[in-house]
């Protein structure tokens, strides 16, 4: 018998009860697209039969570590301020490497393996290093021209959205040298350490990472490279040194394009028939549009939900963790339908 996902209603205010920490205000705004959302549904059972099965398999698993590997092959590392200014980058051009309908996806080549999509992102970055591009460098990046970001990620295809990359690699160049003395790790101290409060400041600093969208009048947040950012921190540095980040637990999951897709597949997302048609056939779905605003606050929240699910069960787990397994199960993702596709550079 199929779910009939049922959308918000009033007796849903202690499911999408509010956490107590909401201080980036996340939470609070991305609620009011469930409420008055039309297009994307939540399936609640859904989210119960996901959590069954995860903890299912974490009994059948050895105790794997909820740490997934930083890939040392993809990412470069020296452990100093510079990979941390390259951790910024990475994640100012963290967004959007899928083709057009029916196109191939921009490939690089790189140590004899083909990488597409984020990895093919983070080698390219690496690969630059590599052959001596100071992209670590705030004052290099703030007149780093659209030609050398072209060499940068040379491959087959071109990459989406190149121009924009341009500008927010400069970007991230002017504002560290005007705001950080040139060092994201000043932004760090000044965030205090708090993987929450860094996300903020990216997001009020840098423009480029400012992800917020208007939904009937109200101001909807996702900020989703700039948590990204604090998470990749963490990660990188195995949770030492610069990665050692309070309220890492109190991220958000990061909406982007992958983890939609895969909550669609386990039918936790729903989506109207008009606009499954329309993903399915990979048509463009506008940015700011209710459908992408709708698809967006419903990833964070079925995440939430599934967290909640997930530690009533005596699972304790973070959104952070959460969205590590669902886009690292997007990585195989043929058998599932498309993902929404909206040309956009914050996700
Ligand atoms: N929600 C969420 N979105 C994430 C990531 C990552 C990579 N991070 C991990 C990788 C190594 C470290 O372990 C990091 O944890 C990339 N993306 C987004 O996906 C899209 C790219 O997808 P594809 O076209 O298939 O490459 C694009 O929007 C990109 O911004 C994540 O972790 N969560």
């Amino acid at each position: 018998m199929v779910d009939i996902a049922t959308s918000y209603d009033a007796d849903d205010e202690d499911l999408y009860s509010l956490p107590a920490y909401d201080p980036a205000g996340i939470f609070s705004s991305t609620r009011v697209v469930l409420e008055l959302g039309e297009h994307v549904w939540i399936n609640q059972n859904q989210v119960e039969s996901l959590a069954q099965r995860w903890l299912q398999e974490e009994q059948e698993a050895e105790n794997r570590s909820n740490e997934a590997l930083w890939d040392a092959r993809y990412h470069f590392h020296d452990g100093s301020e510079r990979t941390v200014n390259w951790l910024l980058l990475l994640d100012a051009l963290n967004f959007c490497f899928w083709a057009e309908k029916d196109q191939p996806r921009w490939t690089i080549d790189y140590q004899g393996e083909t990488l597409n999509g984020y990895w093919a992102e983070a080698a390219a970055l690496k690969r630059a290093v590599e052959e001596g591009l100071p992209l670590w460098d705030a004052e290099y990046l703030s007149t780093i021209s659209n030609e050398t970001i072209a060499q940068i990620f040379r491959g087959t295809q071109t990459i989406p959205l190149l121009e924009q990359r341009g500008n927010n690699a400069r970007e991230v160049g002017r504002i560290l040298l005007e705001r950080f003395d040139g060092q994201f790790t000043r932004a760090l101290e000044q965030a205090n350490h708090n993987a929450v409060e860094l996300a903020l400041l990216l997001a009020n600093t840098f423009p480029s990472f400012h992800d917020v969208a208007s939904y009937r009048q109200h101001e909807i947040r996702f900020f989703k490279r700039a948590q990204i950012c604090a998470a990749d921190l963490h990660h990188a540095f195995g949770g030492k040194e610069w990665g050692n980040l309070a309220d890492l637990d109190k991220l958000t999951a990061f909406a982007d394009y992958k983890l939609p897709q895969v909550l669609r597949h386990y039918n936790v997302l729903e989506y109207c028939p008009p606009l499954a048609e329309q993903v399915d056939n990979q048509e463009l779905i506008t940015a700011g549009s209710e459908e992408e605003i709708e698809i967006r606050a419903a990833t964070i929240w079925a995440c939430e939900l599934l967290r909640r699910r997930l530690s009533s069960q005596g699972h304790m787990v973070n959104a952070a963790e959460i969205d590590q397994k669902l886009w690292l199960l997007g990585q195989h993702s043929t058998d599932m339908r498309p993902y929404h596709r909206t040309r956009t550079i914050y996700y």
